[in-house]
């Protein structure tokens, strides 16, 4: 019998410290043996990261971008997640489609109607199997950002958009408390380290 792959996600705001602790948590649980891969979205596959290149520096409208995020989606779902997780790999997804209820729902005030009229149309039957909340205020991922890098089209919105993106995810995880884990981005990297190397084992190994 093979293995059973997980998809596992990663969320939170600009700034809040999901690069700085996904590279960690894949060679994780490569340490224990499992054949995991890191992904990202928009992005992971070759015409999904050129629709990236769009969704990031080009501007549009609203339906535009919210199209867009599906159809890199939807490419990265048939070409890379799901034959990943047939094969019994896990996929380590930084962002997925609780980063559109967040950017294009909360921080974007798009309509929740036509968010899961395409979630389900993209991905129905699919959802991440845990979901990790890298939590903090906007005004805090914002100082972070500042001395971190340049600026792309979703980083130059201001505090209060993402005050809305925030209030967004928090309110998606309240949803579906059994698939997040919500991480206090105030914490020490060390602690979230320890909060995360715990939660591998609860996820099926
Ligand atoms: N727990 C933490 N405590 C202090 N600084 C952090 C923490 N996590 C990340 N950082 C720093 O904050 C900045 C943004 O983090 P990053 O991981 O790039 O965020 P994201 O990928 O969520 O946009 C980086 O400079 C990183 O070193
Ligand atoms: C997946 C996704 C990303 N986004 C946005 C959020 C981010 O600002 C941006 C790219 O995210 P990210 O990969 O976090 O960028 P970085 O390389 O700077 O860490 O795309 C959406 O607005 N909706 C979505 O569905």
């Amino acid at each position: 019998m093979s293995p059973i792959g997980r998809f596992v996600t990663f969320e939170g705001i600009d700034g809040a410290g999901k690069s700085t602790h996904i590279d960690w948590y894949v060679d994780r649980l490569r340490a224990r043996g499992i054949d995991a891969i890191r992904s990202r979205e928009p992005g992971g596959t070759p015409l999904a990261e050129r629709l990236r290149e769009l969704l990031l520096n080009e501007p549009m409208s609203m339906d535009t971008e919210l199209m867009l995020m599906f159809a890199a989606r939807r490419d990265h779902l048939e070409r890379l997640v799901r034959p990943a997780l047939a094969a019994g790999r896990w996929v380590v997804c930084d962002r997925f489609t609780d980063s559109t209820w967040a950017y294009q729902g909360g921080g974007r005030g798009g309509s929740a109607e036509r968010i899961a009229w395409l979630e389900q149309w993209v991905h129905g039957d699919l959802q991440p199997d845990r979901t990790y909340l890298f939590d903090l205020p906007a005004e805090l991922a914002a100082e972070r950002r500042a001395s971190a890098r340049t600026a792309d089209r979703f980083e130059r919105e201001d505090e209060a958009f993402f005050r809305r993106v925030r209030e967004a995810y928090r309110q998606r995880a309240g949803q579906s408390p059994g698939r997040f884990l919500v991480v206090d981005g105030r914490r020490t990297i060390e602690d979230i380290q320890k909060l995360l190397e715990n939660d591998i084992a609860s996820i099926g190994i």
